[in-house]
């Protein structure tokens, strides 16, 4: 199953700066290490905005939760999920 992930985050007003610069080091290593799995196949910031448009590749739809929920910074996103599949009219046959 593959989704089309987008994240919009929103940081509290509140936060210092060094709290905003842990918790973006620790999504960093989640990341990188479910991209080093295979199952993340790409993360790509949206240019202007502190969003990201994600593809994975996962088993289910839990599976796909028990990564986004992992991230640090998942109790202050907004997230849209998009379940895509291939287009028949598709020149390409792999779709990542
Ligand atoms: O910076 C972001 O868009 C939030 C984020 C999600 C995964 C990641 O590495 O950063």
């Amino acid at each position: 199953m593959v989704y089309v992930v987008e994240m919009d985050v929103h940081i509290p007003e509140t936060w210092s700066e060094e709290k905003l610069a842990d918790i973006t080091a620790k999504e960093k290593e989640c990341s990188q290490k479910w991209q080093s799995s295979g199952k993340w196949k790409h993360l790509w910031r949206v240019a202007g905005r502190f969003s990201n448009i994600s593809v994975l590749e996962v088993d289910s739809p839990e599976e796909l939760h028990q990564i986004i929920s992992s991230l640090p910074l998942f109790p202050y996103m907004n997230i849209k999920v998009t379940s895509i599949c291939k287009h028949p009219n598709a020149i390409r046959q792999t779709l990542l």
